[in-house]
């Protein structure tokens, strides 16, 4: 597979995992750019490696095989028309990965005939084991797909999706899911305060706990429950903090909460449109 260019519009925190995770997976530098109207972001990228970068969007995206639109959603129908006639030129692969921004929404600054991957990635890429989502369009060849997968695989797994709308679940599940995890965590932490500890002793455990659960929950091939059923001791502890839990409806708490994430990725698309 020949090395894309690749230009990122947008140096904010994910352009910068991901262009850092491409760096470290040995994508030579002089094949990426990035553009940004501040200075001080395109200065945080430029300390990854020797980019070239741009205060005009368009600029760098011309001539680049991919285009990855790395801006709030907000900005993004103004990102789009600024690089439109760059990516017409060049058939550009353009991946978005901006939360509730649609195919149409792109397709209607773009063009129809546009290659267009919608992506869903998550914060933790900036530590390289991020999950993303990918869906494309039937624009997209062979080798942009594999292009998409390897820029997405450099910063942790990826899962290809064959509906738009299962991103909005998605975003509900992974994009914003480490904000749940670290929810958690606060709420372990006061209570672990209530019931005695100093803050910081209590922080240090609820963060090596999480660590440690994540580490049994992905490195091994025990299934949950069963991880879950080794915690807990019959008529123990754990069971009572469980059923504690369960009574308490955890399990509608969480459906609700990814519901209305779900619900807001479709409202966005709806007045992004
Ligand atoms: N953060 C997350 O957990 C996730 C975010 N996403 C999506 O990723 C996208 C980027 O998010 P994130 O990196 O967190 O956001 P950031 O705000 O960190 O990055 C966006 C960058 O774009 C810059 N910018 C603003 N206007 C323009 C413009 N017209 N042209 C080019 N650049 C511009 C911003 O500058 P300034 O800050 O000064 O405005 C900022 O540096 C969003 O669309 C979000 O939905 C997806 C998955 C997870
Ligand atoms: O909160 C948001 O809208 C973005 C998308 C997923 C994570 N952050």
């Amino acid at each position: 597979m020949s090395t894309p260019t690749i230009a990122f519009i947008g140096a904010g925190n994910m352009a910068r995992s991901i262009l850092g995770g491409l760096l470290e997976s040995g994508h030579p530098a002089g094949s990426l750019r990035a553009a940004d109207p501040f200075p001080d972001s395109l200065e945080q990228l430029r300390a990854l490696g020797p980019i070239a970068t741009f205060t005009d969007n368009a600029e760098a995206a011309r001539g680049a095989d991919v285009v990855i639109l790395a801006v709030k959603p907000q900005v993004m129908a103004e990102a789009l028309s600024a690089i439109a006639s760059q990516v017409a030129e060049n058939n550009a692969l353009v991946i978005s990965i901006a939360a509730g921004i649609t195919v149409d929404s792109m397709r209607a600054r773009l063009g129809d005939g546009t290659a267009i991957v919608r992506c869903m990635p998550n914060t933790p890429a900036l530590l390289g084991c991020g999950a993303s989502a990918l869906y494309a369009t039937g624009q997209v060849g062979p080798a942009q797909r594999a292009h998409a997968e390897a820029i997405l695989g450099a910063v942790g797994i990826v899962e290809w999706v064959d509906s738009e709308s299962a991103l909005d679940a998605i975003t509900a599940l992974s994009g914003s899911g480490p904000a749940y995890f670290f929810l958690l965590m606060e709420t372990m932490i006061d209570a672990g305060v209530e019931l005695g500890l100093g803050r910081e002793t209590a922080t240090v455990m609820a963060r090596q706990t999480a660590l440690g659960a994540a580490r049994m929950a992905v490195e091994g091939d025990v299934d949950l429950v069963e991880l879950r059923r080794r915690v807990t001791s019959p008529g123990g502890t754990t069971q009572a903090a469980v059923e504690s839990f369960e009574a308490s409806g955890l399990r509608d708490t969480v459906a609700r909460a990814m519901t209305a994430a779900a619900e807001r990725a479709a409202e966005m698309a709806r007045e992004l449109a």
